[in-house]
């Protein structure tokens, strides 16, 4: 919608043909947004084939377990210059491999790009005020993308980080459900802010860990998208540790929010993540825990609360840094 309102000439693609086909005709996206008026000129086309033919630069945004099958439906049919794009927010389910690692895989040398930061869809659609970034292997090809996305009321930045974008993204899902667990056991105030903040501590030493600049992590693609996650009830992420916290079982709360909500899958990788960089990242330990049914929310928080005492940051994140 954003793209073609910007008289970006933009072709929807979508698995079900009679939603695509609804859409069309109501001009609404009648499943997720069906409040929202649509641009009159997006256009929708349920043949890959046709809506990838000749497409300068492809947007995927299906949910991050998907993501690798998408790519092996389009590898076949994109054209030999078109450039990739993503807004999922993941990791390859069952690897904890990258999503960039997997475009390089599937298209070797093809300039990719993430576009990531708090952005939740029905407030861009709306045409609310947002910013977000876009970090790209092509310098070229970011900046060509964030120009197409940027508006009078869409800030698109651009950077080069592609690795750290994309694990801001992905672990933010994450400790959005920690947030909305205490919220939903009425924790209080103090202790969302202190779970954000020691998140964000999180976030920061797997993202050293694993070589992302710590820039990229305290911006949009990072802190940003922790705020608004765990802070917004439009978070699917958030509304799910919510409902976990109230004590609504994992899978009538995923069913109620009936949308995809990343961290069921990303809690695992970031786990994964983890393990091999011998990381000890308690609180987003606590949520795959609690998400796997291994202790309750009261559990989860007992282990967090009882730990031993230390300096907030006991190793130097930045040596030689001051
Ligand atoms: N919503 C938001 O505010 C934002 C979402 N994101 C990220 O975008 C990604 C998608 O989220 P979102 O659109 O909100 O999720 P939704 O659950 O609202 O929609 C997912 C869409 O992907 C489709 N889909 C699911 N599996 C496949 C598949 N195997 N092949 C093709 N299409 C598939 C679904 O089709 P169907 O309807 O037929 O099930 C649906 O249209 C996530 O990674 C999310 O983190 C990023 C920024 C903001
Ligand atoms: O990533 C998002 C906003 O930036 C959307 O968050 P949820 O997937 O938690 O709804």
């Amino acid at each position: 919608a954003l793209l073609a309102r910007n008289e970006v000439p933009t072709r929807l693609w979508g698995r079900d043909a009679d939603a695509l086909a609804a859409m069309a005709a109501a001009r609404r996206n009648l499943r997720y947004l069906p409040d929202l008026d649509l641009p009159p000129e997006l256009t929708y086309d349920s043949d890959l084939a046709s809506v990838l033919r000749g497409a300068a630069i492809v947007l995927v945004v299906v949910p991050s377990h998907a993501f690798a099958s998408m790519l092996d439906q389009m590898v076949p049919l994109l054209d030999p210059d078109t450039r990739i794009s993503w807004a999922t927010k993941g990791f390859e389910t069952g690897t904890g491999r990258f999503l960039h690692e997997l475009v390089e895989e599937k298209l070797p040398g093809r300039p990719a790009a993430v576009v990531t930061g708090p952005s939740f869809a029905r407030e861009v659609t709306a045409g609310l005020p947002s910013a977000v970034t876009v970090h790209a292997t092509d310098e070229a090809f970011g900046k060509e993308l964030a120009v197409l996305l940027h508006a009078p009321n869409f800030r698109a930045y651009t950077g080069n980080d592609i690795l750290g974008a994309e694990l801001g993204g992905a672990m933010k899902n994450v400790l959005a459900v920690a947030t909305g667990v205490a919220d939903g056991m009425e924790l209080g105030l103090n202790a969302r802010a202190g779970l954000i903040t020691r998140g964000m501590n999180e976030m920061l030493r797997l993202g050293v860990a694993l070589g992302a600049r710590a820039e990229t992590l305290m911006g949009l693609a990072g802190l940003g998208d922790l705020v608004l996650t765990c802070t917004g009830d439009l978070s699917r992420n958030r509304r799910l540790g919510l409902a976990l916290g109230r004590g609504t079982p994992l899978d009538d709360a995923v069913r109620q929010i009936g949308q995809v909500v990343e961290s069921v899958v990303t809690a695992d990788e970031v786990g994964r993540l983890a393990d091999f960089h011998g990381l000890d990242l308690p609180i987003a330990a606590a949520v795959r825990a609690v998400l796997h049914g291994e202790v309750t929310p009261a559990e989860g928080l007992r282990t967090l609360m009882s730990r031993e005492q230390k300096a907030e940051y006991p190793v130097d994140l930045f040596p030689g840094r001051r």
